[in-house]
C-alpha cells in the first residue's frame, strides 16, 4: 500500500469511491453509468423538495439504472419519513439504503427494517445536527454518512468542520468494535480526498467533481490519484 503524500503514513483502509448520478447527464444515464463502472458505488441521491429544496428523481431512475448497471446501488434517501418506502426502493434495485436521523421518528426501526429486505443499512445527518444523533444506532449500522454540504444540491462547497465530525465518527466506531463504513458527501474534490481518508472516512460519493460539464467520468481517476 503507497505512502500518504501528506502525512507520510500507510493508510490502513482502502477508501471506496462513489460517483453521485445527480451530476451525470441524464439523457444518457446509460453511458454516463458505464463511464463510472471501475467505481465502488453508483451513490443515487432521491430528493422529495420536502426534506430538502429540491427534487431529484425517484424509483423510476433507480429501476433504470439497475438495469443498466451491475454496480452496486448506494441510496440515499433526502425525503420525509423514509420508513414509508424502504420496500420500493429495496425492490427498485437498492443495494444500500441510507436514511436521515432527521426525517424519521423511528429510527432503529427504519434500519432493521433495511436489515430485514436484505440491504446495507446507513443512516446519516446534516451538518447542523449534533452527532449525537446518530450515536444510539452505531452498534446497528453497515455505514454512517456525514453530510459535508447541507444536502439538496451538487456543486456545493466543503464544510472543513466535517473532517473533525468523521475524525469523531471513528472513534466512536472502534471503540464499538464496529465495522461499519464512514461515507462522506458533498464537495468532495482531490484537494480533501486524502484528508477525509486520513480522518476515517472509507466511502467518498462526489458528483461534480467526477462528472464532467459535457459528460464522462475522468474526474473518478484524478480522486482516486488523490488517494495514493
Ligand atoms: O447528496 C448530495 C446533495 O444533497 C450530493 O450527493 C452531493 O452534493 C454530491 O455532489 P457534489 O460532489 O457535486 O458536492
Amino acid at each position: 500500500m503507497s505512502v500518504s503524500a501528506r502525512t507520510g503514513l500507510v493508510p490502513s483502509r482502502t477508501v471506496k469511491l462513489a460517483p453521485s448520478i445527480l451530476a451525470c447527464d441524464f439523457s444518457r444515464l446509460g453511458e454516463e453509468l458505464s463511464a463510472i463502472a471501475g467505481a465502488d458505488y453508483a451513490h443515487v441521491d432521491v430528493m422529495d423538495g420536502a426534506f430538502v429544496p429540491n427534487i431529484s428523481f425517484g424509483l423510476p431512475i433507480l429501476a433504470a439504472a439497475r438495469r443498466a448497471s451491475a454496480l452496486f446501488m448506494d441510496v440515499h434517501l433526502m425525503i420525509e419519513r423514509p420508513e414509508r418506502y424502504l420496500r420500493d426502493f429495496a425492490e427498485a434495485g437498492a443495494d444500500g439504503i441510507t436514511v436521515h436521523v432527521e426525517a424519521t421518528q423511528h429510527l432503529h426501526r427504519a434500519v432493521q427494517s433495511i436489515r430485514e429486505l436484505g440491504k446495507r443499512a446507513g443512516v446519516t445527518l446534516n451538518p447542523g445536527t449534533s452527532l449525537e444523533a446518530v450515536r444510539p444506532v452505531l452498534a446497528d449500522v453497515d455505514l454512517v454518512l456525514v453530510m459535508s454540504v447541507n444536502p439538496g444540491f451538487g456543486g456545493q462547497k466543503f464544510l472543513p468542520a466535517s473532517l473533525e465530525r468523521v475524525r469523531t465518527l471513528r472513534r466512536w466506531l472502534d471503540e464499538l468494535g464496529s465495522e461499519a463504513e464512514i461515507e462522506v458527501d458533498g464537495g468532495v474534490t482531490p484537494a480533501n480526498a486524502r484528508a477525509l481518508a486520513d480522518a476515517g472516512a472509507t466511502v467518498l460519493v462526489a458528483g461534480s467533481a467526477v462528472y464532467g460539464p459535457d459528460g464522462g467520468a475522468a474526474g473518478l481517476e484524478r480522486l482516486r490519484a488523490a488517494l495514493i
